[in-house]
């Protein structure tokens, strides 16, 4: 297994000691990373039977079992040093107090105050927001009830059926998920699609079959800069416009916004009466609880919307306040640093054992990834360690159909979450204890795995042996919720937010701005210039990218030689 320090992409500068590395934790956690390499969790389970009463712990709703980790209490007072040498504390009260933590845009980091109770007071820049934040919410919750209850009509005078978000990241990738995990308290009356791609089969697919004079469009995007989304918006317009007999009033019953921008709003042509705002302090992969939940909010209601909320300030008000020791995102931040710092582990596997949860794994992408993927610290120095963590995921039972073998018999070290649900949702029961029953056989036998001795007293042929060993000491974490409803669904999206500030902390980076995505939008924006032009264009690209826009150009039957 390596360390980090023997990764491809080995930051320019080496480890100093005003960088990560420098911190005596840092350097203490190193050394027990050599000291942990021979101790499997066979060996950590055999020396300790309070292992699992030590490394469990508890939130209303949720049982987080951290003692299938490559832990012990050593690593973990070591990991709680590196926090406190990291200032993780002062950290955690800058975000809550407003302090514009966003460093690179100069912001406020506060989707904590989305889920504020309505007397809470929070200030940015001397300015009290959670009165905002609830009238923002009051308003949802009107027209989400007047859609819900056919109040709000369409066009024609024709009750509205369909409800289409359109939007990319993070003003997708939230509701769509949420939308998908509480599928059960939804209004099965309405049907909602979400449109991200600016590839137009998307929206060709969402649309099929769908009549205009039902449907109802939530154009969302915090910037209203985004091609994706204005690019579907356009052809929206179009489709209800085509589907409506070409009256622009049509605009108003059909059309709402979820934005920060009021001018591209208006512009567009959607009335800013139907427009609901949210902050520059809201990131986009932070804004679920923002207006951006709109479409949730419309397909579970306002008083489940409420209770949702109610999860993320419960874990908000438990990261806030408990010690780093009993602090379960702590705990979650802290466990990744060590396996992505100190042992090596490429990636991190997120395992829903809940068909509901099946967008969770991408969720999770935007936010981790976009997060903490960065290369410098939040001063502008090159980091002097990996940041970062890869995730990916599928829920179970599917994915052990798939890549658990890599997971069971691969060389690579892959931490995984399991996420697991008590409760089931279905009339189903008797499938859902199978679901029970394999999650939680897979985070056992990845953790113990199937030694010689006893492949050979359960009689496996002799030359079979070695392939069929498996050696365990594959890590995991296993969340298992009472039930999956509004309420806990908000706690674990938070645990999770406030896990990836935690690591970013650790990595110290800007987890919150995310300029490495601009350059692929610069680039794509000349090319799509050079592969519509009607003359044959210059071009000032590399030899491979010429002649995949040559080819490209070619195939669509124009000029592609000159
Ligand atoms: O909501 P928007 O302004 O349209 O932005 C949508 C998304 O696109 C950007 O490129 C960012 O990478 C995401 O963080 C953001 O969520």
């Amino acid at each position: 297994m390596s360390t980090s320090s023997t990764e491809n992409h080995e930051p320019e500068c080496s480890a100093d000691a005003s960088g990560r590395t420098g911190l005596s934790a840092w350097r203490a956690l190193h050394s027990h990373a050599e000291a942990m390499r021979g101790v499997t969790l066979q060996k950590l389970f055999d020396a300790d039977p309070e292992r699992c009463g030590a490394l469990a712990l508890e939130t209303p709703g949720l049982y987080a079992d951290f003692a299938k980790n490559r832990i012990n209490g050593e690593t973990l007072e070591l990991l709680f040093d590196l926090a406190e040498q990291c200032g993780l504390r002062q950290k955690i009260a800058a975000m809550f107090e407003g302090q514009k933590i966003n460093v690179s845009e100069d912001r406020a980091v506060l989707h904590t105050a989305l889920r504020a109770p309505r007397e809470a007071r929070i200030l940015v820049d001397g300015v009290n927001v959670v009165p905002e934040v609830h009238q923002v919410l009051d308003k949802m919750a009107a027209f989400a009830t007047n859609l819900r209850n056919g109040q709000w009509t369409g066009h024609t005078g024709q009750r509205i059926r369909n409800v289409i978000n359109v939007g990319i990241g993070g003003s997708d990738l939230g509701p769509r998920m949420a939308c998908q995990a509480l599928r059960a308290f939804s209004d099965r009356g309405l049907r909602l699609e979400f449109v991200s791609n600016v590839d137009g089969a998307e929206f060709t697919e969402a649309t099929r079959d769908m009549d205009p004079a039902q449907t109802l469009f939530i154009i969302s995007s915090k910037s209203w800069h985004t091609l994706e989304t204005l690019t579907n918006a356009a052809t929206a317009r179009e489709w209800i416009l085509s589907g409506l007999g070409g009256d622009n009033s049509a605009i108003a019953r059909h059309f709402v916004a979820v934005s920060t921008n009021t001018h591209g709003v208006t512009e567009f042509g959607i009335d800013p009466e139907n427009m609901f705002g949210f902050w520059d302090w809201v990131g986009g992969r932070y804004s679920i609880d923002s207006a951006v939940g709109l479409s949730l909010m419309v397909a579970i209601g306002p008083e489940n919307f409420t209770e949702m909320l109610g999860g993320f300030h419960d874990v908000d008000e438990h990261f806030r306040t408990a010690p780093l020791g009993r602090n379960i995102p702590v705990i979650m931040g802290l466990v990744s640093v060590w396996y992505n710092n100190f042992l090596g582990a490429a990636s991190q596997a997120i395992l829903p054992y809940s068909h509901y949860l099946a967008h969770f794994p991408a969720y999770l992408q935007q936010l981790e990834m976009e997060s903490n993927g960065k290369h410098v610290t939040g001063s502008g120095e090159q980091v002097d360690q990996q940041t970062g963590q890869v995730i990916w995921g599928e829920p179970g039972t599917n994915g052990q159909h798939a890549f658990y073998q890599l997971l069971h018999q691969g060389t690579k070290l892959v931490p995984c979450d399991f996420i697991a649900v008590i409760e089931p949702l279905s009339d189903l029961g008797h499938q859902h204890d199978l679901l029970a029953a394999n999650v939680f056989a897979q985070a056992e036998g990845l953790a113990f795995g199937r030694t010689a001795a006893q492949l050979r007293e359960a009689g496996s042929p002799k030359d079979q042996i070695p392939h069929r060993i498996c050696k365990g000491n594959q890590p995991s974490t296993t969340l298992l919720l009472d039930r999956l409803d509004p309420r806990s669904l908000g706690t674990l999206i938070a645990l999770y937010e406030h896990k990836v500030f935690t690591e970013g902390v650790i990595w110290d980076v800007d987890s919150f701005d995310q300029w490495g995505v601009e350059l692929g939008k610069l680039l794509a924006g000349t090319i799509a210039e050079e592969l519509t032009a009607d003359e044959v264009p210059s071009m000032d690209h590399d030899a491979s990218t010429a002649e995949l826009v040559r080819r490209y150009r070619s195939g669509r039957g124009r000029g592609s030689t000159g």
